[in-house]
């Protein structure tokens, strides 16, 4: 049977290449394709079954919103999501008895970097990130610089590995980068880049690198055409392709 798609922030860099990647998926039918001027309503979304949001962070959670209530299930790869924002589309996804998924990332890479990271946290002292992006990005750390992170602090947690070796007792310009959940995270924006991130972990003697790079947006459409598949028959919220994946 044909999945009824659409997509929301089709004009973007990402939309745009997830309205060609659903017009060449088997089984797939790109109904409806709207951006920042057009209203999300049942009218506008044409019938469609599953809608993908890649706009922007200041409104993906309100296009997630609109999107459940005219009656479809949403992927979304938009970034900015907070535990609270999270938390309030579990709900209303419960209450209407819709799907929706989250993911800071869809390529292949990049979700098993971050398997990779929190598999080999609690094995060494220091950990750090370090996501590389196009200057275009509007969001700094990354989605996936956040999830890698919280994912490295979890995997921490109890084993011991209280806090990283650092004897800094002066960084006026921030250069140690962000923490957090007790991971310095440093993001670079540089003209020729499309997304990588580096995981460095240390202990005495010896260093672990994970590294990802996406150098083209085909990269996360394998991902994001699973998702739209994978999402019909979920209820609720679910956050990450792993969770898809079953990895
Ligand atoms: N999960 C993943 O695998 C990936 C996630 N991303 C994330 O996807 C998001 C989009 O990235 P990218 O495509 O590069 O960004 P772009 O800025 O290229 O695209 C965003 C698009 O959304 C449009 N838009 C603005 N407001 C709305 C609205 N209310 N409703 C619908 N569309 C709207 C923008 O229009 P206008 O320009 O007129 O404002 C623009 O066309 C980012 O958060 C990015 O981090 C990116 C790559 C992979
Ligand atoms: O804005 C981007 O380009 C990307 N955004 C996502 C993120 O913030 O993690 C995914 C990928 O890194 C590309």
């Amino acid at each position: 049977m044909t999945i009824r798609v659409a997509v929301t922030g089709a004009k973007g860099r990402m939309g745009s290449t997830v309205v060609e990647a659903v017009r060449a998926a088997e089984g797939m039918e790109l109904v409806a394709a709207l951006d920042a001027e057009d209203e999300i309503s049942p009218e506008s979304l044409n019938a469609a079954e599953v809608a993908v949001d890649f706009s922007i962070p200041s409104v993906t959670e309100s296009n997630v919103h609109a999107l459940l209530d005219a009656g479809v299930d949403v992927v979304v790869g938009t970034t900015g999501w907070t535990e609270e924002s999270y938390e309030r589309v579990r709900v209303h996804a419960e209450e209407l008895g819709r799907a929706v998924l989250i993911a800071p990332n869809f390529a292949m890479g990049a979700v098993l970097a971050m398997k990779f990271a929190a598999l080999a946290a609690p094995y060494f002292e220091s950990a750090e990130v370090i996501e590389m992006h196009h200057p275009n990005k509007v969001d700094a750390p990354s989605g996936t610089a956040i999830a890698t992170a919280r994912g490295i602090g979890a995997a921490r947690k109890g084993t011991g590995l209280d806090s990283m070796p650092d004897a800094t007792q002066s960084d006026p310009e921030g250069t140690r980068g962000g923490l957090i959940d007790g991971v310095p995270v440093h993001a670079v924006r540089l003209r020729g880049l499309t997304a990588s991130e580096e995981i460095l972990l240390g202990n005495p003697g010896e260093q672990l690198v994970i590294r990802t790079d996406s150098f083209d947006r085909v990269s996360f459409m394998p991902g994001v055409i699973l998702a739209i598949r994978s999402i019909r028959g979920r209820v609720g919220l679910t956050i990450g392709l792993d969770k898809i994946l079953d990895i």
